[in-house]
């Protein structure tokens, strides 16, 4: 059970982590860390409520002073930042540093909010009619419901949460199945950043705590004003129809299945670093991380020669330790999926460097693999799956537009990268006829993302953009409003309807 005088500070106490129905482990060791009871449909229900009423009374707060909120929780996530993270290592698995980083995120979104809160401003039109002004204004929207994934137990909240709080609504936490506790922490924290500010009303933000059916639950909900949800391409498709249904509002954040192309003048130490970061960073659960690679032949041997020694000398192990590259998968399911892909590859001829189980001995109770390099013969030209593991797929490719057209011949297009010194082809990737990702990098690896560049992809990828340039407008309601100062009522258009009398 985790140590409650260690993470008392972020409100994980006692006797509510340990008398619930749904158990916590680590995927470090398969430990047992907490019990939480699980919401039902009622409690559910009584929340969303109360969010409404939250919703109502903040909408009023002046958008300023509501940027003073989320100024407040970055200063606590700064003065929390490295227990937080140490939570987030033992919750998710992933290594420290990346920990650390996940919450350094979180400060990075809150400081760009705060800015933000400054900034919601509309437009002043010019009208076609005299003594008529035409104004866009935008307003709060709502209870914004926010279902996350494991991955990122806190850094994807915050990116949904720190700017819909500064467009003046209400917040709704779904959390991963496997992440409550991370949930409950940023919650307490938020909490501590409200006290002293009489303005923030109670349920401002809550964490339904449970499964895929509160996530459902909150899609059907008509109170619900915007559902973002992040997650597989399967959840999407779950709950995306459910809110289209209702003609509500969705912001959907899916899985990637991304490549890197390597052409020959790349600068090959450059594509090593990033293409291992991007494939193995996070043990290869990111939706950014680096699924397919796709190497020009004069090259290839020379890059998958440097790759096969790099994947067998990475430090695979307790993501705690200071040297450890690769931490734990999620669990068994993830473990099986990725033996799946690579029996089905090695019956189709492929050569595989990696990809077995290790630390079985000091960790039975979890599931730490080492990195696979999956070398797929000419008769195999693409992989269209997400494998969220650290695989990678590699092809060879002769012509740019060939690479170009199968990087984009999957159904996800969230990013992607090219490693070239040759700027035509540099702008050819990045040009209308090149990458369709949402993310387009050159000499930089598909994972990665910074807060202010919009995040998120096209197609099964989900479509949503967050957490940057005028992403916050999803969180608010668009108003156009004509105002006639004149004693005149000419109509738009020139219509004449003149009745008499
Ligand atoms: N595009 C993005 O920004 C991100 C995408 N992801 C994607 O998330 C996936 C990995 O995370 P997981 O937690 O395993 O994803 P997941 O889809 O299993 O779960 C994500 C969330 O959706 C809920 N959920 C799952 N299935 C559902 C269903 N049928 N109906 C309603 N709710 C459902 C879960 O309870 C959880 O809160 C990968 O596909 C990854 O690419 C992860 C992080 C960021
Ligand atoms: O998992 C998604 C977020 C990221 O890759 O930065």
């Amino acid at each position: 059970m985790l140590s409650n005088a260690r993470f008392l500070p972020l409100g994980l106490d006692a006797p509510r982590l340990r008398e619930g129905a749904l158990a916590v482990h680590s995927p470090i060791d398969g430990s047992l860390l907490a019990r939480l009871a699980p919401q039902d449909g009622a409690t559910t229900d009584a929340a969303i409520a109360r969010s409404v009423a939250a919703f109502e009374a903040w909408r009023r707060v002046p958008a300023p002073r509501r940027g003073e909120l989320v100024r407040r929780f970055a200063q606590a996530l700064r003065e929390h930042k490295a227990l937080l993270a140490e939570l987030v290592t033992l919750e998710c698995g992933k290594i420290r540093s990346e920990g650390e980083g996940e919450v350094q995120e979180m400060i990075d979104i809150c400081d760009f909010a705060v800015g933000l809160s400054r900034q919601l401003h509309g437009l002043t039109i010019a009208s076609e009619r005299p003594g008529h002004a035409l104004r866009e204004s935008w307003h709060p929207l709502g209870p914004v419901a926010i279902v996350t994934a494991f991955n990122f137990p806190v850094a994807v909240w915050a990116w949904n949460a720190a700017i819909a709080l500064v467009c003046g609504d209400s917040l709704l936490w779904k959390p991963s199945e496997r992440t409550p506790l991370c949930a409950l922490a940023c919650q307490r924290l938020l909490e501590q950043a409200a006290a002293g500010m009489e303005e923030v009303p109670r349920g401002l933000s809550a964490v339904i705590v449970g499964g895929a059916e509160r996530a459902v639950q909150l899609a059907d909900d008509r109170r619900v004003a915007l559902l973002s949800a992040t997650g597989s391409c399967a959840m999407g498709r779950a709950l995306a129809p459910r809110v289209a249904q209702r003609l509500g509002r969705s912001l959907l954040e899916l899985g990637g299945n991304n490549a890197v192309i390597v052409a020959p003048s790349a600068d090959l130490e450059l594509a090593l670093r990033a293409i291992v970061f991007g494939a193995v960073g996070t043990a290869g659960q990111r939706c950014t991380g680096t699924r397919r690679l796709f190497v020009h032949a004069a090259v290839r041997e020379q890059l998958l020669e440097r790759l096969r020694a790099v994947f067998a000398g990475l430090v695979v192990g307790d993501p705690r330790a200071a040297d450890t590259l690769v931490g734990p998968l999620i669990g068994g399911e993830a473990f099986t999926r990725m033996q799946a892909a690579l029996a089905a590859a090695r019956a189709a001829g492929a050569r595989i460097d990696g990809g077995e189980r290790v630390l079985a001995e000091r960790f039975p109770a979890a599931w730490y693999v080492r990195p696979a390099l999956v070398e797929h013969p000419p008769s195999v030209t693409n992989s269209m799956e997400e494998v969220f593991a650290p695989l990678l797929n590699c092809f060879e490719y002769a012509e740019l537009e060939d690479a170009i057209a199968r990087q984009n011949a999957v159904p996800q297009g969230l990013s992607s990268a090219i490693f070239t010194t040759d700027l035509r082809e540099a702008e050819r990737f990045l040009s209308t006829t090149g990458s369709d990702c949402g993310i387009a990098n050159v000499n930089a690896g598909t994972s990665g993302a910074e807060i202010g560049g919009a995040f998120g992809g096209e197609k099964d990828s989900g479509g949503g953009r967050e957490a940057g340039a005028d992403a916050w407008r999803a969180y608010m309601r668009r108003m156009t409003a004509t105002i006639n100062y004149s004693d005149a009522l000419p109509l738009a258009q020139g219509v004449r309807f003149e009745p008499a009398g």
